[in-house]
């Protein structure tokens, strides 16, 4: 599990540790891991330009002690002061080492930049001159790592509230921190690399955390000898409508790639004949009135990928809440719910799996609201609506009350085209039926979609069907 923490849950560890340790102790230790890590990515450290951007406080520091040993071993290092204050020891340890202070224009020679503005010290967007930097850097020549965060970015919420540095490779101390898991400062971060600084002891529960491939492993149900097909999860599937039929056939598929003992597929006549040729596996009922009467049993229920808004949708959906098993909630359904939210008012577990829009929707916040603040946005729709909230998006969040939000970090671009949350639904819906709590279901789900997603597009674009395809594959690679 990758754990990560706010700003303030880092500073509170911070000071604890070090009021055991010598003076200067933390920031050397930050500082020998950050010049390992960038001599790392530069290959060659002798006669390499790099330049260091130093901020007025401890980041700029880290940043200034990383240049010195650089400097001893050969590189040829200049920082630019860009607050109205410097780390001064760090200022004097690299000029004693042969680096200089350049102006901003060294920027743009630079082999390497060294991104010491700010850290978890900042507040707001960056001010002048660091909103300039962030800009010259971002189009500047050269690699770019990022001291802990890449400023611009909230360490604690991952906002980004006006210019912020993109980095190559952002190498954090201590701990990960909230805003470099979450989106959009997750896209700023590049390539994450974590310094032990000895925090470990120190640090309190966490405020997010991703799943790794072993905690998958650890949560998936695997069949045994025991197994059969009720204890391999029975999932009931109410989607599809006249005008969409893929939508069905998508959500099937993904239930029967991620392994569900069986599904049992309930719609109109359009997306039932196309289900029938697609998924001879699945076990179908048409409906030609909304009812569930003579379904059979389920353990779980995924309601609303390409069901319609309409009438019928309504009161199908008013049945498959009515039952006693969880329900996960998505697409067409969750615009029934936005109109009609007494139907999410039942005491078996509820997972909503909503894109930013239609969490906007459901909450009434504007889209953009949404997506500048994805992480408060989740936790708020999960605790008003007593619901488990499963935030689509290229950092998917599951989030739940009075626990870490789950942030998924498998994933591909390619997966942003039409249907693969309905692959999606189907994978988290078996996971429900086969006893997952929607927290790990949702969080599993997302991790081997997003795999999935990765394996079948493999570098070039990828149509639905290929990522159900690959469910099994990203279940296999996690052995
Ligand atoms: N405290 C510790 O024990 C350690 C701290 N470390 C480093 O120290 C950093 C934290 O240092 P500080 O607490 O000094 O804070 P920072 O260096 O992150 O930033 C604080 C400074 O930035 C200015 N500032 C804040 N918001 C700004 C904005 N929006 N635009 C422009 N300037 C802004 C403030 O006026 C202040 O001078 C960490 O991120 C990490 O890099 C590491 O050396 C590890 C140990
Ligand atoms: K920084």
């Amino acid at each position: 599990m990758l754990t990560a923490y706010t700003a303030d849950q880092i500073r509170t560890a911070e000071q604890a540790l070090m009021a055991r340790l010598p003076e200067g102790t933390l920031m050397q230790r930050a500082a020998a891991g950050l010049a390992a890590r960038c001599a790392g990515l530069l290959g060659r450290v002798y006669g390499s330009r790099v330049v260091l951007l130093a901020g007025s406080g401890d980041n700029g520091g880290d940043a200034l002690y990383a240049g010195v040993r650089l400097a001893r071993r050969g590189a040829r290092v200049e920082a630019v002061l860009a607050g109205s204050r410097v780390h001064e020891a760090g200022l004097a340890a690299l000029k004693l080492a042969g680096g200089r202070i350049a102006g901003p224009e060294a920027v743009d020679r630079a082999d390497l930049v060294v991104d010491g503005l700010v850290g978890i010290g900042a507040s707001g967007a960056l001010r002048e001159p660091y909103a300039t930097l962030a800009g010259r850097v971002n189009r500047g020549p050269g690699l770019v790592v990022a001291v802990d965060v890449p400023s611009g970015v909230d360490a604690s919420t991952g906002r980004v509230a006006g210019a912020a540095v993109r980095a190559h490779l952002t190498v954090t101390m201590g701990a990960c921190k909230t805003g470099l898991l979450v989106d959009p400062g997750a896209g700023h971060t590049g390539r994450l690399e974590l310094v032990d600084i000895g925090l470990g002891a120190f640090l309190p529960d966490p405020d997010v955390a991703a799943l790794t491939g072993g905690d998958v492993t650890d949560l998936l149900p695997m069949p045994d000898a025991e197994s059969d097909k009720y204890r391999r999860g029975v999932v009931g599937i109410a989607a599809g409508s006249q005008e969409y039929t893929g939508a069905a056939v998508l959500a099937v598929g993904g239930a029967l790639r991620a392994g569900a003992g069986m599904v049992r597929y309930v719609g109109t006549a359009e997306p039932v004949a196309q289900v029938r040729a697609h998924w001879p596996e699945a076990v179908i009922t048409q409906l030609d009135r909304p009812s569930l009467d003579g379904v059979g049993r389920v353990q779980a229920w995924v309601l609303g990928p390409g069901l319609g808004t309409g009438d019928f949708a309504h009161e199908l959906a008013g049945k498959v809440l009515a039952s006693d098993v969880p329900v996960l909630v998505d697409a067409d359904a969750l615009t029934l719910v936005s109109r009609d939210a007494a139907l999410l008012r039942r005491s078996a577990p509820v997972l909503i799996t909503p894109h930013a829009g239609e969490l906007a929707r459901l909450t009434r916040v504007p889209r953009e609201r949404v997506e500048a603040g994805r992480l408060e946005h989740a936790r708020r729709a999960a605790a008003e609506l007593g619901v488990t909230v499963l935030l689509k998006g290229a950092t998917t969040l599951v989030a739940e009350e009075e626990r870490p939000v789950r942030v998924n970090r498998t994933g591909s671009s390619w997966l942003a085209t039409a249907g693969t949350g309905d692959v999606l639904a189907g994978v988290a819906g078996v996971l429900l039926a086969q006893g997952l709590s929607c927290y790990d279901a949702g969080s599993c789900a997302a991790y081997l979609h997003g795999l999935a997603g990765g394996l079948a597009a493999d570098g070039a674009p990828l149509v639905t069907a290929d990522v159900a395809a690959a469910i099994p594959a990203a279940i296999r690679s996690l052995s």
